[in-house]
């Protein structure tokens, strides 16, 4: 398959650039993508403005919408913020380190009969690293298990996708949720477009208050029950 030459980008404009040339072709080389996230060396001053962090759960916001290829965003987890089991809804998931750690555990999908969720492995990314994964490896949860320090990560997700199944640990039962971004390109997202009660009054018969208080129970992380 044809390869971008693997040059190392300066800034995190030049991998934007980068990533936007990979992308122009259908045929993704996974380990192109890869390569070229790890040799970007964080720099925070580049990224600072799009990292907005939230007390209670980890952040999404949106850098770059890749000319509708791919969402590319920087997540924000605060000390002990984790995420949810899930999958990736078919897509290309990369997501490369900026800054500290972060814990990423990897399930088997859950037995069909006995919905019983196995644990595949777990490992430590550090700053930098830039780590891989699609449904067809399975799904993960991904934490900052540190009680002292924040981290970010630079996700690139292809094709874009706003919906996802989150997984009970125990039961193995799932549910759709969207997806939101808490900014986008370093700007807080209004709280217009981050309501989900418009959608679900204007969308769907009116429901009892309790069934809504329910849906929109947020999750430890940006993603809503649909
Ligand atoms: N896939 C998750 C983040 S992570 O836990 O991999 C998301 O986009 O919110
Ligand atoms: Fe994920």
């Amino acid at each position: 398959m044809e390869q971008t030459e693997v040059m190392k980008p300066e800034t995190l404009d030049d991998l934007i650039k980068v990533l936007h040339k990979i992308f122009e072709s259908d045929n993704i080389n996974v380990e192109e993508v890869q390569n070229i996230m790890e040799a970007y060396d964080s720099n925070p001053q580049e990224w600072m403005k799009f990292a907005k962090f939230d007390q209670f759960r980890y952040t999404r916001n949106l850098v770059d919408e890749g000319n509708g290829k791919f969402n590319l965003m920087i997540l924000c987890w605060g000390e002990g913020h984790g995420s949810s089991i899930h999958d990736h809804t078919d897509s290309h998931c990369f997501m490369k380190l900026l800054q500290g750690q972060l814990k990423e555990t990897l399930f088997e999908w859950p037995d069909k009969k006995t919905c019983n969720m196995v644990q595949k492995s777990q490992r430590i990314l550090q700053t930098n690293q830039c780590a891989y994964i699609n449904d067809s490896f399975g799904l993960h949860r991904v934490e900052n298990a540190s009680h002292t320090e924040c981290s970010a990560s630079l996700h690139l997700y292809s094709p874009p996708f706003n919906t996802c199944q989150t997984f009970d640990q125990r039961t193995g039962h799932k549910n759709t949720v969207k997806m939101t971004f808490w900014s986008k390109f370093g700007e807080r997202t209004p709280f217009a477009a981050r309501c989900v009660t418009e959608r679900l009054y204007s969308t769907r018969k009116p429901q009892s208050h309790k069934k809504i208080t329910k849906k929109l129970k947020t999750f430890a992380f940006g993603m809503t029950m649909l």
